[in-house]
């Protein structure tokens, strides 16, 4: 059983829509950071409390660079974690501007690898304003997909998919975590809802087939079944890239209106989080409490 979820309060969030995503680490978590200061320090409006990356943003993204990039984080679930003494360069660097900035950070996915089995995942890991890792998400779908003529794309070649839904509390929201793919599987949305998440944010890197025509409507779609804000942060563009990103970072609120949605190129998008859109929409439309478990038994986990 879920402990009882943070009221939902009003609060800001900054989408980092990352360009500039190359071959060399280094630099990719050098220009990340730089990003990262720059929406925190925001002058033009209220600064954020969340900032939020893309998918696999020290890497370039694709099954065969998966291998080459791969860090060791080595955290378990539920026990403290001494970042001094991490492997990975990434989660060092999230976790120090997280405490610099003194803000929540989501840091986007990287690639991953377990040290006991050797196994690579597409996982996202999240840090406290005093730069704890508190969460650590391994993407559960992993993005095997088809489409002759246009895209074919097989994370399975060199990942395995994760297998323990997440979320993370902070004073402001539950927030149920996924990753890009994931979108598509509504149960996993719905089983985060159910445990009192109010915002979701995946990052995700969709693509010049399937994000015009799925980008948007998925994260609509997520935002009014459950009625929760839903957000995807997509790395930019690149034409010089081996795999050509939709961007359009999204946040969509629990009515499904768009609240803010970036091009294509790099961008910092911030939207303010009002809690009485989430609670208008459940008093006006209460299917949270009209759902008939006692004829849908086998999908109420
Ligand atoms: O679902 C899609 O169409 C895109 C998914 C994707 O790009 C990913 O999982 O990284």
């Amino acid at each position: 059983m879920a402990s009882s979820a943070p009221t939902l309060r009003a609060f800001n969030l900054a989408f980092v829509q990352l360009g500039h995503v190359g071959s060399d680490k280094t630099k990719n978590l050098a220009h990340a950071r730089e990003q990262i200061l720059k929406a925190a320090s925001r002058e033009d409006g209220p600064k954020p409390q969340l900032i939020v990356l893309p998918e696999c943003f020290n890497s370039p993204y694709g099954a065969t660079h998966f291998p080459a990039y791969a860090e060791t984080i080595g955290y378990i679930p539920g026990e403290p974690y001494d970042i001094a003494k991490s492997e990975s360069d990434t989660v060092k660097m999230l976790s120090s501007v997280a405490k610099e900035t003194g803000t929540w950070l989501f840091g986007g996915t990287i690639p991953e690898r377990e040290a006991s089995t050797g196994n690579l995942y597409n996982t996202a890991t999240v840090y406290s304003p005093q730069g704890e890792l508190v969460a650590l998400y391994r993407k559960i779908h992993l993005f095997d997909i088809d489409i002759p003529g246009k895209i074919t794309f097989k994370e399975s070649e060199t990942l395995t998919g994760g297998s323990s839904p997440h979320y993370f509390d902070t004073e402001f929201a539950r927030v149920g975590l996924g990753i890009c793919y994931d979108v598509r599987f509504p149960e996993l949305t719905a089983i985060g809802a159910r445990k009192g998440c109010q915002v979701f944010i995946y990052p995700g890197a969709s693509n010049m087939t399937t994000g015009p025509l799925h980008w948007q409507l998925l994260q609509r779609a997520r935002a009014v079944d459950n009625q929760v804000f839903f957000g995807m942060c997509s790395p930019a563009r690149d034409l010089g890239a081996g795999y050509h990103a939709w961007g359009h970072s999204l946040v969509v609120d629990p009515m499904g209106a768009v609240l803010a949605e970036a091009g294509h190129e790099e961008e910092i998008i911030h939207v303010h989080i009002d809690p009485q859109v989430f609670e208008d929409a459940r008093a006006g439309i209460p299917v949270t409490t009209q759902r008939r478990f006692d004829v849908y038994p086998d999908v109420s986990a």
